[in-house]
């Protein structure tokens, strides 16, 4: 394993972010969970554990690689910018600290001083009015990487199903003229990569859905599938890809169907994420493909509505932060440092 830490970004302090983090920091030891240090928010976090009453000392670190020493006695959070705990008040401040710490945090990957990033959630429209560019934090990491936005593969994985949104944060009436065959080409391809180099599956199998229902019937609903996304297959496995469909999504989730493939492709997002967070809400992941760094989030979002109230579960961030140790320790045993 690595002993480089994980950098965890605090995600919008007025979330349950700072409580998902401190639960995960608590159930180190029973979860096996690898050393991780918080991205700036120090006080933020500290408040947020007296809020709770949990027995969780703070401790900040100047440098990421003090982070694994301190780990088993006290959170570590990276010293240098810092903010205020106000569960379920998000405001312009509590968004600008979140852009920091995931700034930091990602910096802290791309340079080499953590084995992976682990976003806490942040809110898209609170971030964008502080300055954040991209639709999300998927998009935004591939811009850290030197890379087109386009270049990363968002992919919702838990333990019964995985499944990549094709297009993600658009309007649905646009999804059929964003999708294109190269584009399905493309992040097919991201994905049995990643599949195989993170995840350790030889040859994954995907199942690629239709955009209609009944994938179009014959093209009595729909043409997609037989101009754009047919065609996608069959490039796919000319390059040797295991790629078959497109398929009915309606069936494709039922226990029988997903015996068959590793990752289902899905047109659009919430054609993929319905599917994992009805099956595994609280143990799914976030996780980015196609980067030259290792990037994981829960599959939830900030939930304001319960922020402070203690009602919050942490296994999708503890499940993010298993599986980034997981794919940090593969690539590190793939390099030769095992
Ligand atoms: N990875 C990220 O940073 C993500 C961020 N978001 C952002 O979150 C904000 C809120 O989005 P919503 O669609 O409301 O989704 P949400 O996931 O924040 O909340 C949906 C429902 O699930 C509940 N919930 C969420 N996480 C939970 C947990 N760990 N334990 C118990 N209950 C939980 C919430 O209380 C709410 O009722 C949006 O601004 C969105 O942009 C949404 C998804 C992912
Ligand atoms: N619905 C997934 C989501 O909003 C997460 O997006 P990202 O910030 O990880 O790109």
């Amino acid at each position: 394993m690595s002993q480089r830490p994980l950098a965890i970004s605090l995600g919008d302090p007025a979330g349950i972010g700072p409580e998902i983090i401190i639960a995960a920091w608590l159930a180190r030891q029973d979860r096996d969970i690898p050393a991780f240090v918080v991205a700036g928010g120090a006080n933020a976090l500290r408040k947020a554990a007296r809020a709770f009453s949990l027995d969780c000392p703070i401790e900040e670190v100047t440098e990421p690689a003090a982070a694994s020493g301190v780990f088993g006695r006290a959170l570590p959070v990276l010293r240098g910018f810092d903010g205020d705990y106000a569960p379920s008040a998000p405001d312009p401040a509590g968004a600008k600290l979140a852009l920091q710490s995931l700034e930091r945090a990602t910096q802290l990957a791309t340079d080499g001083d953590a084995s992976a990033v682990v976003t806490a959630p942040i809110a898209k429209g609170l971030l964008e009015q502080v300055g954040f560019t991209h639709p999300g934090q998927t998009e935004f990491l591939a811009a850290a990487c030197g890379l087109p936005d386009d270049a990363s593969v968002m992919m919702l994985a838990g333990p019964t199903l995985r499944a990549v949104p094709l297009t993600v944060h658009c309007p649905l009436a646009q999804v059929a003229q964003l999708l294109s065959t190269e584009l399905i080409v493309e992040r097919g391809r991201t994905t049995a990569n990643a599949l195989t180099r993170d995840f350790g599956i030889a040859r994954p199998r995907l199942a690629v859905t239709g955009l209609n229902p009944h994938a179009g019937e014959y093209g009595k609903f729909g043409h997609e599938e037989a101009d754009v996304i047919a065609p996608a297959i069959a490039a796919l496995k000319k390059e040797g890809i295991d790629a078959s469909g497109p398929y009915p999504a309606d069936a494709l989730f039922s226990p029988h169907s997903r015996a068959g493939f590793d990752v289902a492709l899905c047109m659009y997002h919430d054609q993929a994420l319905i599917p994992v967070k009805a099956l595994d809400f609280d143990q799914g992941v976030n996780v980015t493909l196609g980067l030259p760094i290792i990037r994981t989030s829960p599959d939830h979002g900030t939930a304001f509505d319960i922020a402070g109230h203690g009602l919050a579960n942490p296994g999708a961030m503890i499940a993010a932060l298993t599986m980034a140790g997981e794919c940090a320790a593969r690539r590190s045993l793939a390099h030769g440092n095992g």
